[in-house]
């Protein structure tokens, strides 16, 4: 049976008159990739706080791992592993003497410490200091160091942010292997299209509420939004288009000729019996698509 790793019931925080999270539950299963998703501002970072025992709710309740967070519980920080946004480095070490550094603080043995830089892909950095690494590198480091003493939960806070779109993806392919190790991860992103393809399940936030919760293919799912087969402008008239078994709209611009259809089978194929099918891109609706449905807003990270 799966464990229940975090439990987060009714959870609210103001400051002032803001309502920076308004009435949050959810609950995470251990092994879960588990992503925090919304814009600026919507209450991410202040949620995960509050579940890290960083920041005292107003109301509600959290348990990790069946205890709460809040008072702080020395206890439960050996098994917590917390990257914060803004990462902090001891001075002028280099890679491997901060995460030995991280690891005297936990009493661990620096065992690990290669192993880490070995899996956060920094082992041939392991000697250049903090201040000589790129953004993506340093983001990395961040991470081994929140992972140097083996915790059960690893929480991250937009640790893909910033980063190129190369760094994001090598960035990916670490938290995909912590995943493998076992390891619990909720994270936040304003990535969508990335939550999408690393989470098990996500959470859409907006003005300190959780307007959605499910895995992501389910919420995208749900939408029950028509496939977008994009071809080359030319390919066929869109008069011609239209006609196609399949077919439900057709639009066109300078460069492209774009059907909607919920018969992508039998589009395709009458696409495919013409000769059609220069340039083809095939488009299902996103998150980005879920959130304007739920928000009635274009997304903007
Ligand atoms: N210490 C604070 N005092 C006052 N207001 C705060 C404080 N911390 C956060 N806020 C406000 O609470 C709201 C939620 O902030 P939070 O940082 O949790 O959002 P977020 O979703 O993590 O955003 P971002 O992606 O920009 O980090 C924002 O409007 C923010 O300005």
């Amino acid at each position: 049976m799966t464990q229940t790793a975090i439990a987060v019931d009714d959870v609210r925080k103001s400051y002032g008159d803001l309502k920076a999270v308004d009435g949050v539950s959810f609950t995470v299963a251990e092994g879960e990739f588990f992503g925090i998703l919304g814009p600026n501002g919507a209450g991410k970072t202040t949620t995960l706080e509050i579940i890290e025992g960083l920041r005292e709710p107003d109301a509600g309740t959290v348990h990790l791992l069946g205890t709460s967070p809040w008072p702080r519980d020395t206890a439960l920080l050996p098994r917590i592993g917390v990257q914060l946004q803004a990462t902090a480095f001891f001075d002028k070490l280099t890679a491997r003497e901060q995460l030995h550094t991280f690891a005297a603080l936990y009493g661990v043995g620096a065992g690990r410490v290669d192993e880490m830089l070995e899996l956060v892909g920094l082992a041939d950095k392991a000697n250049t200091r903090e201040d000589r690494l790129s953004g993506g590198q340093r983001q990395r480091l961040s991470i081994a160091c929140a992972l140097v003493h083996d915790p059960d939960i690893v929480f991250l806070d937009e640790p893909t942010a910033a980063l190129d779109p190369q760094a994001r993806r090598n960035l990916w392919d670490v938290l995909r292997a912590i995943q493998e190790r076992g390891k619990t991860i909720l994270y936040t992103t304003h990535y969508l299209d990335e939550a999408e393809i690393l989470c098990d399940r996500v959470a859409i936030m907006d003005n300190g509420r959780i307007l959605a919760l499910d895995a992501p293919a389910r919420l995208v799912r749900g939408l029950d939004a028509p496939t977008r087969v994009i071809l080359e402008r030319g390919s066929l008239t869109a008069a011609d288009a239209k006609a196609l078994p399949g077919a439900d709209d057709v639009s066109e611009d300078e460069v492209s000729l774009t059907i909607s259809t919920r018969e992508a089978a039998d589009l395709l194929s009458a696409l495919a019996d013409r000769r059609a099918l220069a340039g083809l891109q095939v488009r299902t609706a996103t998150l980005e698509d879920v959130f304007l449905d739920l928000t009635g807003r274009e997304y903007r990270a």
